[in-house]
């Protein structure tokens, strides 16, 4: 059977064998996502033919084939369009389990050494470490120390390190063992379809940087609330927390790429310089303008402290201080267990000088029915237009704006237009995030993959927050959080409204 994935045109495949070792494989994003992804690269056809991965945890759940089994368990969840039991049983059976702890690799070691030997000299090992931040120092000295690391790239997650002196610590002791153009530092949101989207559409187009500013933009809001609570992972939310988690990383590089000045080059150097750039004109986070949640049950879930404080939600407005954007508030915000998993990026218009029609500021007026796409029922008229993103693998992209109304009168309502990329080219396949990011890794193209420079300085920015946290209020699952965080976005609310 051909696979519809490999139909693209625009993928490269990947020629250069190599073993591919998961640390974290016995966790929530091997999963819900590295499985997934690499099958779904393996349907493409785009995974070197001879790949050996090998998956490793702590210790072993049950045999070799009850791991396969658990992993494809998630591939026919999270990659359900691609699954076939017959092609992942093919697929399966180039995935080993082999345990290591941050004090002991040496089975593992020896595993990678027999794999590298029986793949031949071209067996270029890309080490993926999906664990928790807390760790993973640790995890690249073992690594480092007994020889894994030779010759080998090396995935990190995030987020990197847990402030700025560990991430400081992190990089040098990355540095010990592997150069820094084999390091890849990943964020999957910026493997969003939706990102190139953005980036298309700021840098792509003439006309968007006339009004990509403070003269026209009166907010830009990343909100990305999550319906999902702990899915298991009390141990990783406990340490972690939801700002460290999400924040630092995902909703401040969303910032970025809405905020940043055009690059010279779209590849990392450019983008990375950009961002740097950008966020060091980010304005340290104010605690007084952050607010943090915590769901109501949290603390009886298994795992977590009786008295945690540990907050499963924030939002906060942040500033940018440069010539482009001073004075716009940025807000942010996201949780587990709010009222439904979306995730947008809303770019707010000032309102027309003049107010010409009846009913509205600034020139807009009566709401129409029709034509409001993703958005709930209740809108306020007095809403602004905006351009809204979703932040997912086939975006919507929406410009709401003032139309008239067809007929006789001079009426104007709100109207929406929408583009989707997946419509729009219907025979291209966009690829799922961690499919395309993992795609680049293996490919040795970091466009797509974070700096240490800017990580730093996005810990710099976080720190007034992390040593003065404000007290978790509590929210009820399936709210939009806190009281206080919806006053944060007043007057014209978070994106995701309450329906
Ligand atoms: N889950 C998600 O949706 C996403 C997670 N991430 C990132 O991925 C990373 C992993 O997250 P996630 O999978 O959710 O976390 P989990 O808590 O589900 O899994 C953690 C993994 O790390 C392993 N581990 C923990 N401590 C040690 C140790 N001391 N020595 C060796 N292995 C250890 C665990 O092994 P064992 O099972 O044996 O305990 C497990 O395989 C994090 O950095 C997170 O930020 C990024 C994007 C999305
Ligand atoms: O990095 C993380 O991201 C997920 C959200 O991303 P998704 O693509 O899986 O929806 C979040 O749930 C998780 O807590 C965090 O570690």
């Amino acid at each position: 059977m051909n696979d519809a994935h490999s139909s693209s045109a625009s993928r490269t495949a990947v020629r250069d064998p190599r073993v591919l070792v998961i640390f974290g494989a016995t966790g929530d994003l091997a999963r819900r996502n590295l499985f997934p992804g690499l099958f779904r690269l393996f349907r493409a056809g785009l995974l070197p033919d001879d790949l050996r991965i090998i998956g490793s945890g702590r210790r072993a759940r049950g045999d070799l084939q009850h791991f396969r089994d658990h992993l494809g368990e998630g591939a026919r969840e999270f990659a359900s369009e691609v699954f076939d039991a017959r092609r992942w049983a093919e697929f399966a059976a180039r995935i080993d389990f082999v345990a290591a702890t941050t004090e002991d690799g040496s089975q593992l070691a020896e595993a990678l050494r027999r794999a590298r030997e029986e793949a031949g000299e071209r067996a270029h090992p890309l080490l993926y470490l999906s664990v928790p931040p807390s760790i993973a120092e640790e995890m690249v000295r073992m690594v480092g120390r007994t020889g894994m690391a030779d010759g080998a790239s090396l995935i990190m997650e995030k987020p990197f390190g847990t402030d700025l002196a560990s991430a400081r610590r992190l990089d040098a002791t990355i540095a010990e063992f592997v150069p820094e153009e084999r390091v890849f530092r990943i964020d999957h949101f910026l493997g969003l379809e939706a990102v190139r989207t953005l980036l298309a559409l700021r840098f792509g187009n003439g006309i968007f940087e006339s009004f990509w500013n403070r003269d026209h933009v009166a907010s830009v809001v990343i909100d990305v609330p999550e319906a999902l609570g702990l899915e298991g992972r009390a141990a990783f939310m406990e340490s972690t927390g939801t700002f460290r988690d999400m924040v630092s990383t995902h909703l401040c590089q969303m910032l970025g790429v809405a905020a940043i000045e055009p690059p010279a080059r779209l590849d990392a150097e450019g983008l990375r310089a950009r961002r740097l750039a950008l966020f060091r004109s980010l304005r340290p986070l104010d605690p007084a303008e952050t607010v943090f949640g915590q769901f109501d049950g949290y603390r009886d879930e298994e795992g977590v402290a009786d008295d945690s404080t540990v907050e499963t939600f924030v939002a906060l407005r942040a500033w940018v201080d440069n010539w482009r954007w001073r004075g716009v508030p940025f807000l942010l915000r996201t949780g587990k267990a709010m009222g439904s998993s979306e995730r947008l990026l809303t770019v707010r218009f000032r309102e027309a000088p003049l107010a010409l029609f009846a009913g509205g500021r600034g020139g807009r007026g009566e709401r129409s029915s029709e034509g409001r796409g993703a958005r709930p029922d209740d809108l306020p008229d007095e809403l602004p237009d905006e351009l809204s993103l979703e932040l997912s693998d086939r975006p919507l992209l929406r410009l709401r704006l003032g139309a008239k109304r067809p007929g006789a009168e001079l009426r104007v309502a709100r109207g929406d237009l929408t583009f989707r990329p997946d419509i729009a080219f219907p025979d291209d396949e966009p690829l799922e995030a961690y499919e395309k990011l993992l795609l680049d890794a293996l490919s040795g193209d970091q466009t797509l993959f974070t700096g240490a420079a800017e990580i730093e300085r996005l810990w710099e920015v976080c720190q007034p927050v992390l040593d003065d946290p404000p007290g978790p209020l509590p929210y009820a699952r399936g709210s939009w959080g806190p009281r206080a965080a919806l006053d944060l976005a007043a007057p014209d609310g978070w994106a995701v409204r309450d329906a």
